[in-house]
């Protein structure tokens, strides 16, 4: 399942099914009940003893009421279960009201439901199991009260992570995370969250699984099929979206490229007949003496992944320096700003990488400006995106042939305005459920004031599509899930999580390797979005292809068993 729905999108969706009488909120309610149940089943297979024991924590919400759902079916399957619950049973929205009803049908001894505090949570006896039905999409605010307390005890914080999380299933999401970004309301920490060893997600994933604190929290992904295919299907068709608007790649548990996103991989990147400037000539700028080597190993990652032809430019003084290193690369005396210029007017040159150890002078700032006016495909990395962020003129010429490839750092530069609103709103407006029922009124309306201001809580994925609409280029944004974006709207996760998790690709020189590759799939003709969403699974492929012990300069080296694996017949 590669489509991610937010949680606006993911009620359009259960929405629209139910409007057309194909299915009813119960029966959506049920399905996700048997999917947990299903799940934890899979899950804990021969772990547990004969008679397992269960507690249910259940929320206010369609969330708690999933929650009455899967206590209902690990009774059926003669499980002992108790339901705390969070709230009045009274208050339930109508459908978890009814599964309210259905467990608590039960009798006193069966269907028992006790009110969710931190003493009733402490009192019970160990678990086999404890299912977080707390929140789910629903969570609008901070935790605050009694229920930040109970989040922050299954969380860890009073030492109890070891007797929970290895035992924790949470429903849709983990409580405290918000479905849409990964972040944790109020808690820029992320610790304010339960910690799931596995979480079942309903139809789609959410963006919240793979961004952010989202991967730490989750613990093992299962997305469940809860038969809203069609309904999703059509209602892409009638907000005129392609289905595949905003994906995650790879899907979960899919390793081979060719059945997920790349059915045309071989296409993209065998070498056919030619000459080697019909597979395209990459130029990369590298600074000054001594500091070559950021671009001398993006040069290498873009001949590796099949540029035709690389050419490094380099600064006069430089030229030995860089003529000592690497065989297959070729050397270019770039002097200056019009010395490039006329280097790109050759009609040679198919994309220009600069940025990696370039430097921020005023040459550089100047080369900034030629390679954009050149018009053809650029690359801006590290100083170059640095540079812009100085210079509004240099930003204002971008255009779609240019892609950026920002860490968090140089987005924020290049970005501020945007990546002010990845932060969090002033605690003081945090939700205080201690508070009276005034301060609590004031509090609610001044967050709805600023989210009013600042829009809902941002994710990368939706900084990386903001800032790709603002500037008309591509942009990618780094991270263990990357978020690439097209100014057409059109955005991908790139994802390093769950069974993809590459955490030593944190290497210093990593994203100068991605850079290069990525430049090199510009220079071979394919358009920014393609050459990143590309470049950004050959990088991952290529660190988990050598594990543990990675420096920057194995990436390369990597690259052509991962194109063998890719091309396989
Ligand atoms: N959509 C689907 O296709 C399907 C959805 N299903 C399930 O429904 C779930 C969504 O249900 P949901 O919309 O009722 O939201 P949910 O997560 O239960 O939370 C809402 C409640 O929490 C409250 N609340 C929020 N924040 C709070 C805070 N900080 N502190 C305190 N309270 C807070 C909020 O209160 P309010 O904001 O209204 O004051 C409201 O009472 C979804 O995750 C999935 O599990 C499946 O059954 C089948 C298919
Ligand atoms: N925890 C992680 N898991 C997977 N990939 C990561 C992780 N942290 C960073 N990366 C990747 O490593 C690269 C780092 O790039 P960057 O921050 O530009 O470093 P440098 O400037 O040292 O090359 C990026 O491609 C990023 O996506
Ligand atoms: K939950």
């Amino acid at each position: 399942m590669s489509q991610l729905l937010t949680a606006a999108e993911m009620r359009d969706v259960e929405a629209a099914a139910i409007a057309t009488g194909e299915v009813t909120g119960a029966e959506l309610m049920a399905r996700a009940g048997a999917a947990v149940v299903a799940a934890i089943r899979a899950e804990w297979e021969g772990e547990l003893p004969t008679q397992p024991r269960a507690v249910v924590l259940a929320g206010p919400g369609n969330n708690g009421g999933d929650g009455f759902a899967i206590a209902r079916g690990l009774r059926d399957l003669g499980w002992s279960v108790r339901v705390l619950l969070a709230g009045q049973a009274g208050a339930l929205p109508p459908d978890a009201r009814a599964q309210h009803d259905r467990w608590a049908a039960g009798g006193a001894a069966r269907g028992a439901v006790l009110p969710l505090t931190l003493e009733t949570l402490r009192d019970e006896p160990a678990a086999d199991i404890y299912v977080d039905a707390l929140f789910g999409i629903g969570l609008g605010r901070p935790l605050g009260g009694d229920l930040a307390r109970v989040v922050a005890h299954l969380a860890g914080a009073d030492g109890t992570l070891g007797l929970y999380q290895p035992r924790m299933v949470a429903v849709d999401v983990p409580s405290g995370l918000d479905a849409d970004s990964g972040r944790v309301p109020g808690d820029p920490a992320g610790a304010a969250a339960v910690r799931a060893r596995l979480t079942v997600t309903f139809d789609s994933p959410k963006p919240g699984h793979y961004l952010g604190h989202g991967p730490d929290l989750c613990g093992r992904l299962v997305v469940a099929d809860i038969g809203l295919a069609h309904a999703r299907a059509r209602q892409g068709a009638a907000r005129g979206l392609a289905p595949a608007r905003t994906r995650v790649v790879p899907p979960l548990g899919i390793a081979d490229p060719r059945r997920s996103v790349w059915p045309d991989i071989a296409g993209l990147l065998t070498k056919r007949q030619g000459h080697k400037y019909q597979h395209g000539h990459a130029m990369v700028l590298t600074g000054g003496v001594g500091r070559g080597g950021a671009a001398r190993m993006a040069a290498k990652a873009a001949l590796r992944i099949g540029a035709g032809a690389v050419t490094l430019g380099c600064p006069p003084a430089a030229v030995l320096e860089s003529a000592s290193h690497v065989d297959a690369l070729m050397l270019h005396r770039v002097p200056d700003a019009a010395a490039l210029t006329e280097a790109l007017s050759g009609g040679r040159i198919t994309a220009l990488c600069l940025g990696p150890g370039l430097g921020t002078g005023e040459r550089e700032a100047a080369l900034v400006g030629a390679a954009l006016d050149w018009g053809g495909a650029v690359l801006l990395d590290a100083d170059a995106i640095t540079l812009m962020a100085g210079e509004a003129t240099l930003a204002a010429k971008l255009h779609d042939r240019c892609l950026l490839t920002p860490h968090p750092g140089e987005f924020r530069r290049l970005f501020p305005d945007i990546a002010g609103r990845l932060d969090d709103p002033d605690p003081s407006l945090r939700y205080d459920e201690a508070a009276d029922a005034d301060a609590q009124a004031r509090s609610r309306a001044a967050r709805e004031d600023l989210a009013a201001q600042r829009g809902p809580m941002m994710s990368t994925l939706d900084a990386a599509r903001e800032a790709a609409a603002h500037c008309g280029a591509t942009v990618l944004l780094k991270g263990p899930a990357t978020a690439i974006a097209a100014p057409s709207g059109a955005a991908v996760v790139h994802r390093a999580v769950y069974d993809r998790a590459a955490p030593w690709l944190a290497t210093a020189g990593a994203g100068d390797v991605l850079a290069g590759l990525a430049c090199g799939l510009l220079a071979r003709g394919l358009a920014p979005p393609v050459a990143a969403e590309l470049a950004a699974q050959i990088h991952v492929d290529a660190a988990l292809s050598f594990g543990p012990g990675l420096t920057a300069e194995d990436l390369p080296r990597q690259v052509p068993q991962v194109l063998a694996r890719y091309l396989a017949p």
